[in-house]
Order: structure tokens, then sequence, then C-alpha cells
């Protein structure tokens, strides 16, 4: 007998796709749907790490079937003027990819600044997008995300993606400074984002806190509690879909 959700696409059911990094963290979202199969089918995509290799898996993926939500999920670091702990929940109100830029001298000079822009155009006269931030990787999250927020018990904030995992207490610091209010950090958010914006598909991001932002101590990272937080925030976001 075919599982439900592996069946051809029913059009009359919503699809949420929900991108992670790697398999153990697709491996606690497993069932997510069960209680409410007829109503919602739900993909777990495991795109590799990284936000190019989010936004290629995240883009095959929409172009395949059609979705209502696409979700970057996984575990990440919080920035410490956050505030947030281990085990604690961050949901994006905005998805920025923070490493886009040059720099000048010490000086971190952005998309804004250098004029440059992360949207495809026509060579001749690109079209800028509604919302000049986009241009510069700061994407919008899905309209909902406060109440996917209080739903889970989350943050509600900016939450940052990176090539590289940050590392030292000045960077952390920097891109705080840069960013206010940013809560974590991962590296596939903007991927995701990104390639959904362009798939004209809402897109949000959650993310279990498994670390600091600081100096790399693998030893301090607690990752279980990190994907529990991860799965409360993705189930929260697959009922407010059903609202
Ligand atoms: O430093 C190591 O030895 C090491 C070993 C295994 C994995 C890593 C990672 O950095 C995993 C990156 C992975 O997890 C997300 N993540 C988690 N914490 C952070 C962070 O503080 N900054 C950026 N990304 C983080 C990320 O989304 C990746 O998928 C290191």
């Amino acid at each position: 007998m075919t599982h439900p959700d592996s069946a051809l696409p029913d059009p009359a059911r919503l699809a949420a796709l929900i991108v992670v990094a790697t398999p153990g963290e697709a491996a606690h979202l497993t069932d997510l749907s069960a209680p409410f199969r007829e109503r919602l089918r739900v993909q777990v995509l495991v795109s590799g790490v990284g936000p190019v290799a989010a936004a290629l898996a995240t883009q095959r993926a929409l172009l395949a079937a059609p979705y209502a939500l696409a979700i970057s999920a996984g575990i990440g670091g919080a920035y410490p003027a956050s505030g947030l702990q281990a085990g604690d929940l961050a949901v994006s109100s905005r998805i920025i990819q923070a490493d886009l830029g040059a720099w000048d001298d010490g000086q971190f000079l952005d998309f804004t600044a250098l004029g440059l822009s992360v949207l495809p155009g026509p060579l001749e006269s690109p079209e800028p997008h509604a919302d000049p931030d986009v241009q510069a990787g700061h994407f919008p999250a899905w309209e909902k995300a406060a109440q996917v927020a209080a739903r889970s018990g989350a943050r509600l904030g900016p939450l940052l993606t990176l090539g590289s995992v940050t590392g030292d207490h000045g960077a952390a610091r920097h891109l705080q400074a840069r960013h206010p209010g940013a809560l974590t950090e991962g590296m596939e958010g903007a991927g995701v984002a990104h390639a959904a914006l362009l798939a004209g598909v809402p897109s949000l991001e959650v993310r279990g806190v498994s670390n600091p932002v600081g100096p790399r101590d693998r030893a301090a990272w607690r990752i279980p509690q990190a994907l529990a937080a991860t799965r409360r925030g993705v189930e929260a976001a697959l009922l407010t879909l059903l609202d």
C-alpha cells in the first residue's frame, strides 16, 4: 500500500516543505503530520550544510510540487545579547544573509552600501524589488511568524545566516551591532528564504539553540535540547498553517 505522504500531491491538501541541513535533524521531525494527515502533506528534505546547499535543494523541491510554506529548521547558535540559552527556540521575523558585502579596512559594507542586489534580472534593466532590504539579502518571514512564536513559546526576531560558524566574541558583537535584535545564527535559513522568494512561496526559519555564538567549544553544545526545541517550532508552524 502506498504511504499517504508519498502519494502524488493532492491539490486539495495543503503542503509544507521542511528543509534541514543534516539527517540527524530530520530524524527528529518524523511523524509531525500524523495527527492531521488528511489536511496537510509534510515533506522533510535534507539539503546538506550551508546556504547554497539549502537554496539548491529548496529550489528543486519547490519546482517539483506546490507548497504553501517552506520552513528552514535546525539547530543554531544564540547571540549573547539575545539572552537565549541552549534548548530555547527562535522564530524568524526576518531571515538575513549576514555575510554578503565587502570589508574595507575593518569596516563592513553591505549590499545596500555597495549598490548590489541578490535578485536576478535582465542585464539591461534589473528590476528593483519592492522591498530594498531584500536586494541586500534580508528576506521577509511568513506573515504568521508571530503566531508561531507565541504558540511555541519562542522568541521572535531576526535570524542570521552565515557561510561559516562565528568563532569569537568580537565577530559576534560585530554581527549583533550590524543587526540589532538578532537572535541566532545558522547556515541555511537565507538559502531557503531566497529560493522560496523566487518561487513565490512564504518562508519561515525556526532554530533550536544548541550553543552560544562565540569561541568554539563543541563540548558545550547541547544538541538533544536544541533538536527538541526545533521540533516544537516546526510543530507550531504546521498547526498555524492549518488555522
Ligand atoms: O566545529 C566542529 O567541530 C563542528 C562539528 C560538527 C558540526 C559543526 C557545525 O558547525 C554544525 C553547523 C550546522 O549547525 C548549525 N549551527 C549550529 N550552531 C551554529 C552556530 O553557532 N553558527 C552557525 N551555524 C550553527 C548550522 O546551521 C549548520 O547546519 C561544527
